[in-house]
């Protein structure tokens, strides 16, 4: 009976949700942010994005989210400024989100959860020759979070949400151009910062977070097509609707929070 109770407490909760599970991992990601445990940092420079639309290539899912990807072979689509010392290019940008829209982010700013969460995903090519190599390392990776709350429908999100349909198993891809994930940017500048991980496995501890203070609206019904998609790939007897594929808040431990803004 103990083996099958394991299984089952497994497949619901996987063993990575657990904050031990990297033997040592002083600062795993997501978190919650307290807004009286973040510290005003004066010397925080604006974040400089600069996103080219023509290097937007394909979305397809992975099995655990829908990836937007993007050809990161020149420093045509990047990030820099804010905490960061190096200049950052864009790889890709997928999303979190729940089975309902009281849950969905990974992070959350006092207690509040939001109904889904973007990331924007960047590596060091200042100092690494590839995503692979950056993500190993401690300064690897910067990834620019942004809340979705239930609104008036985004008109930029459409063209992403029209496509899903053709990506709706894992392992499908489909051809995706065109896009400047800008549009997706709150127009408020304010963010938090702290250092942290790769929220799925492996969870490498090579993440600058920057983690916009402002969510943006989107409509009910696109956040509904989110949940169309499957985790499970065409030829699984048993289709399992892509939901709540989002890591619990893991122990800020002995790290401060920064904030843009005072
Ligand atoms: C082996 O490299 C990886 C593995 C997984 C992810 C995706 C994780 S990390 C994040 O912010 N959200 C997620 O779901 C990744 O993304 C940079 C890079
Ligand atoms: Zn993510």
């Amino acid at each position: 009976l103990a083996g099958c109770s394991y299984k089952l407490r497994h497949q619901l909760h996987p063993m990575w949700q657990s904050p031990l599970s990297i033997p040592g991992g002083r600062r795993q990601s997501p978190i919650n942010i307290t807004l009286r445990d973040s510290l005003h940092d004066p010397h925080l420079k604006p974040l400089k994005i600069r996103y080219d639309p023509n290097t937007c290539t394909q979305i397809w899912n992975n099995g655990y989210s829908f990836l937007v990807e993007f050809d990161d072979s020149t420093d045509k689509s990047t990030l820099s400024g804010g905490p960061l010392l190096n200049q950052y290019r864009l790889c890709q940008f997928h999303f979190h989100w729940g089975e309902s829209n009281a849950v969905g982010s990974e992070h959350t700013i006092d207690g509040t959860l939001f109904p889904a969460e973007l990331h924007l995903v960047h590596w060091n090519s200042s100092k690494y020759k590839s995503f692979e190599e950056a993500v190993m390392e401690g300064d690897g990776l910067a990834v620019v979070a942004v809340f979705l709350k239930i609104g008036k429908r985004h008109e930029g999100l459409q063209k992403l949400v029209d496509a899903l349909p053709a990506v709706r198993h894992k392992d499908s891809v489909v051809e995706f151009t065109s896009f400047n994930p800008s549009c997706l940017l709150p127009t408020c500048l304010d963010y938090w910062t702290y250092s942290g991980s790769l929220t799925t496995p492996p969870l490498t501890e090579s993440v600058a977070w920057i983690i916009k203070k402002r969510p943006v609206e989107v409509g009910h019904d696109q956040l509904a097509v989110f949940r169309s998609l499957l985790f499970t790939s065409a030829d699984e007897e048993e289709q399992k609707s892509m939901v709540n594929n989002f890591r619990l808040q893991q122990p800020l431990m002995n790290r401060t929070v920064r904030s843009s803004f005072s």
